[in-house]
């Protein structure tokens, strides 16, 4: 049985103030045993929340990673090793606005999955179509093409060691959710993929769903049998909303 993952990506919002009141908020969160739960703070406040949270279950990662694992002359970049040093877990590789508005190609992403899991980080990879796919039945081909990019250049055992988030463009700040029922297919899809390649790996890997989560729809996007939880962008800003977010994943 898959444990659900609750992550909260804050992308590139707050403040030295609010950060502190949602980290202290986060504090009071009622622990769900059964479910995993990490954030995803901008990089500047990284050590703060693994310093404010490291007495309570959740996890910290960060929203990106340099392309090369170790120290080195590269201007601007953060490595994996050390966001490992200051105690992240996890990191987002192909986040939607990272592919689409920062020149994060295919052969970059690669890399930079590469980095995280060569230093423990556990990369989620984010897949997702936009609106003019969509609407061109393109949905399929462009999961299969972002996934096989890894696949093929990585292996499939990479897959042990990561989660990976189905994120359709046209739902991340939007307010449009993908239906239980289109985003069940597509994780089913993504499922599927995998287990061509070893069955084992597509049963234990946690496929979570982002794109508008909120406390009204989270429930009925969980209960979808490939559905593992949720990568939580705006609701995540809020502890109440988040923590309920939570608490839905474990009922
Ligand atoms: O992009 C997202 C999480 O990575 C989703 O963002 P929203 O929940 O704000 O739609």
């Amino acid at each position: 049985m898959r444990r659900p993952l609750v992550a909260g990506n804050w992308k590139m919002y707050g403040n030295s103030a609010s950060v502190k009141a949602l980290l202290t908020s986060l504090k009071d969160l009622v622990w769900q045993p059964q479910v995993d739960i990490a954030v995803f703070p901008p990089t500047l406040f990284l050590i703060e929340a693994v310093q404010a949270l490291k007495e309570t279950p959740i996890l910290t990662g960060a929203q990106n990673c340099a392309i090369e694992p170790d120290e080195m002359a590269l201007t601007g970049e953060v490595s994996a090793s050390q966001l490992v040093d200051v105690g992240c877990q996890f990191v987002l590789v192909g986040h939607s606005e990272r592919r689409l508005l920062l020149g994060d190609t295919e052969a970059i992403l690669i890399k930079k999955f590469q980095a995280a899991q060569s230093k423990g980080l556990k990369p989620i990879l984010c897949l997702g179509e936009t609106k003019e796919q969509r609407e061109k039945n393109q949905t399929f081909t462009i999961i299969r093409d972002q996934l096989n990019s890894i696949i093929d250049s990585l292996g499939i055992d990479v897959f042990t060691n990561a989660v990976i988030a189905y994120e359709p463009v046209w739902a991340i700040g939007t307010g449009l959710t993908a239906t239980p029922e289109q985003a069940q297919e597509v994780h089913c899809f993504i499922r599927a993929l995998i287990a061509e390649k070893k069955e084992a790996i597509a049963q234990n890997i946690q496929i979570l769903y982002g794109g508008s989560v909120k406390e009204n729809n989270a429930d009925a996007l969980f209960t979808m049998p490939d559905i593992d939880g949720g990568l939580i962008g705006g609701a995540s800003l809020n502890a109440d909303e988040f923590g309920a977010i939570y608490r839905i994943a474990g009922n």
